[in-house]
C-alpha cells in the first residue's frame, strides 16, 4: 500500500476486491464499451480502477487527453510499466514499449528522419504503385481481399523502410515480419504481462507448474528477433556490396546518423529499432483501416454511390485520382475521416505511465498510474458525432466542403502527447491513396448466398490492441468496362 501524498480523492470508479482489485469488472473483450459506460455511470471523464495492485485511469474525453498527454507531456508519456514482460519476450526494441528516456527519444528521432512529415513525400510513388498493384491482385482473386490488403501494407513498409521490393507471392521478408507480428500478439495475449503486476513471477523457474508463459515467451524471441535483424541484414548487405539502393528510411538514416555516429553500435541499435517498429506499427493498422473501409462500403451502398458520383464528376470515369486531386474530392476525404472514426484501429491505446504524483480537476493521480485513453469512446461521443454508431461521411461536410467545426477524428485516432503515432503521416497518405484508388476502380457489394439472398456482413471486431473486422464475404467488381480495361492495362505494365 503506497503512502498517499495528497488529500484529494482519486477519480471515481468501481469498487474493487482485496488483492485482485477490479479484475472481474474489466472485461477481457471490447473493454472500450465498458469504459464508456463508466464515463456516464460515474459522471466523470476520468475513471479509476485497480488490477492486482496496479492503478489504472481511463481518460474518456478529448479535452482531458490533450490536457494531460499534450500539455503535461513530460510526465505522462512513460511506458516502463511493461519492462519485465517485454524483456521476457525479446520485444524491448519496439518503440511502443520502450520506456521514456534517451533510447526511446533517439529511436523516435530516427523514425521521424526516416518516415516523418517531410520524408513521407518521398514515398508517395511507392504508395501509388502499391495501390495500383492492389487493383490487379483484387481482379485476380477478389475473395482474398484481406490478404491483398495485407500484402499491400507489407509492400509499402518494406519498400519505404528497407528499400526491399516485395515479391508478389511468398515474400521471405514479409513472411519474417508477419511471423514476428504474430509472435508479438501472442506474447501480449499469453499472460506474460502478469510479471509486470506481480514481479516475483520473474523468479519462477520455467519448469514450475503454471510458469508456461515463461517457456512460451522464450519461443517468441526467435521470430521477434528475426523481424528486427533479417530485413536490416538484407539492407546492410546491399549497402556494403555497393548495390544501387532505392531511396528508403534505412538509407536516409545511414546517411544522416550512422555516418556521424560517435558510438556506432548504439546508433545502429536505435536505427534498427525504428525500422522494425515501422513494420510492427504500420502493417496491421493499415490493413484494419482498409478492412473497415470495405465493410463500410458493403453496408452503405448509398455512401459508395455518392463517392462514385464525385469521382466521375471530378476526374472522369475509368481514371485514377492523383494526390493533387485530394482538395477537389471532399466526399472521399469525408469517407476517410469516417472510416478512421467509425471503428478506430486502436480503440484503447497502450497505457501511458505517469512518472510523478499529479493533480487534475480536483483529483489526485499517483505516480505509477497507467493512463488509458478510450479512443473509441472519444470518437463515439454523441455530442461531437451525433448518431455515432452510423457510418455517415456527410457529418464532416457543409455546403459540399469539409466543415472545420466538426472534430477531425485524426485528433484522437493516432493517440496523444509524445507517444502520438509517428507513422501518422505515412498512414494518412496511404489510406487516402488506397481508398480513392479502390473507389475509382471498383464497386463493393454484398455477396450472394447459396439461397440467392444477399449476405449482410456483421459489424464484429476483434479485441486486441489492434482491432480488426471479423472476416466477411463480399463481391468486388470493376465499376465498368472502362475500369476493367484500366486494371488490365496496369497488369500489363509489369
Ligand atoms: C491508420 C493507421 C494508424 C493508426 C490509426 C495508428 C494509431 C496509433 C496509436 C493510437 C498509437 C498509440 C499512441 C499513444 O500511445 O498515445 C500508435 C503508436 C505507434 N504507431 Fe501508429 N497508427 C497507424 C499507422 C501507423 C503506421 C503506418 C506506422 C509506421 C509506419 C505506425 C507506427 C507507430 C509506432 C512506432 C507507434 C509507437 C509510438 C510510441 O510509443 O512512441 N503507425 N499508432
Amino acid at each position: 500500500r503506497r503512502q498517499r501524498h495528497s488529500s484529494l480523492p482519486l477519480p471515481p470508479g468501481p469498487r474493487g476486491l482485496p488483492i485482485i482489485g477490479n479484475l472481474r469488472d474489466v472485461p477481457t473483450k471490447h473493454s472500450w464499451l465498458t469504459f464508456q459506460q463508466w464515463r456516464y455511470k460515474y459522471d466523470s471523464d476520468l475513471v479509476r480502477f485497480n488490477l492486482l495492485g496496479s492503478e489504472f485511469v481511463v481518460v474518456n474525453s478529448l479535452k482531458v487527453a490533450i490536457d494531460l498527454f499534450d500539455r503535461r507531456s513530460r510526465i505522462y508519456n512513460d511506458r516502463s510499466n511493461y519492462v519485465f514482460s517485454v524483456d521476457l519476450c525479446g520485444m524491448g526494441w519496439l518503440i511502443t514499449f520502450i520506456p521514456y528516456g534517451n533510447f526511446w527519444k533517439d529511436t523516435r528521432r530516427a523514425f521521424h528522419r526516416g518516415l516523418g512529415t517531410d520524408a513521407v513525400k518521398d514515398y508517395i510513388d511507392v504508395e501509388v504503385s502499391a495501390a495500383r498493384n492492389l487493383l490487379v491482385r483484387l481482379h485476380k482473386s477478389p475473395e482474398h481481399f484481406m490478404e491483398h490488403l495485407r500484402h499491400m501494407a507489407g509492400r509499402i513498409i518494406m519498400r519505404s523502410a528497407y528499400g526491399i521490393k516485395v515479391q508478389d507471392d511468398d515474400d521471405p521478408y514479409v513472411d519474417i515480419a508477419e511471423r514476428g507480428i504474430q509472435a508479438l500478439n501472442e506474447g501480449m495475449n499469453a499472460g506474460s504481462f502478469l510479471v509486470d503486476s506481480i514481479p516475483i513471477l520473474r523468479y519462477i523457474p520455467e519448469w514450475f507448474p503454471g510458469a508456461h508463459f515463461k517457456r512460451f515467451a522464450k519461443e517468441l524471441r526467435i521470430p521477434v528477433t528475426g523481424m528486427l535483424e533479417k530485413p536490416y541484414g538484407y539492407f546492410k548487405k546491399q549497402m556494403e556490396s555497393g548495390a544501387d539502393l532505392p531511396q528508403c528510411a534505412a538509407s536516409t538514416l545511414h546517411e544522416n546518423m550512422m555516418s556521424k555516429a560517435e558510438d556506432p553500435e548504439y546508433t545502429e541499435s536505435f536505427i534498427k529499432a525504428s525500422l522494425a517498429s515501422m513494420y510492427t506499427g504500420g502493417a496491421d493498422t493499415t490493413v484494419s483501416t482498409l478492412g473497415t473501409f470495405v465493410l463500410a462500403m458493403v453496408l452503405n451502398p448509398e455512401v459508395q454511390a455518392k463517392a462514385h458520383a464525385e469521382l466521375d464528376r471530378v476526374i472522369g470515369t475509368g481514371r485514377l485520382p492523383e494526390v493533387s486531386d485530394k482538395p477537389s474530392l471532399p466526399y472521399v476525404d469525408a469517407i476517410v475521416r469516417e472510416t478512421l472514426r467509425w471503428h478506430p484501429v486502436v480503440p484503447v491505446n497502450v497505457p501511458h505511465r505517469l512518472i510523478q504524483d499529479d493533480e487534475y480537476e480536483g483529483y489526485f493521480l499517483p505516480e505509477g498510474t497507467s493512463l488509458i485513453v478510450n479512443i473509441w469512446g472519444i470518437l463515439h461521443d454523441p455530442e461531437a458525432y451525433p448518431d455515432p454508431m452510423a457510418f455517415k461521411p456527410d457529418r464532416f461536410l457543409k455546403d459540399g466542403v469539409i466543415d472545420p467545426s466538426v472534430q477531425d477524428p485524426m485528433l484522437a485516432c493516432f493517440g496523444f502527447g509524445r507517444r502520438i503515432c509517428p507513422g501518422r503521416w505515412l498512414a494518412k497518405e496511404s489510406v487516402w491513396i488506397t481508398i480513392s484508388t479502390l473507389l475509382a476502380a471498383y464497386r463493393f457489394d454484398n455477396a450472394i448466398g447459396p439461397d440467392g439472398r444477399k449476405i449482410v456482413p456483421e459489424e464484429v471486431y476483434s479485441s486486441g490492441v489492434i482491432s480488426y473486422p471479423q472476416s466477411f464475404k463480399c463481391e468486388i467488381r470493376p465499376r465498368s468496362a472502362e475500369c476493367e480495361a484500366l486494371i488490365l492495362a496496369i497488369a500489363n505494365e509489369k
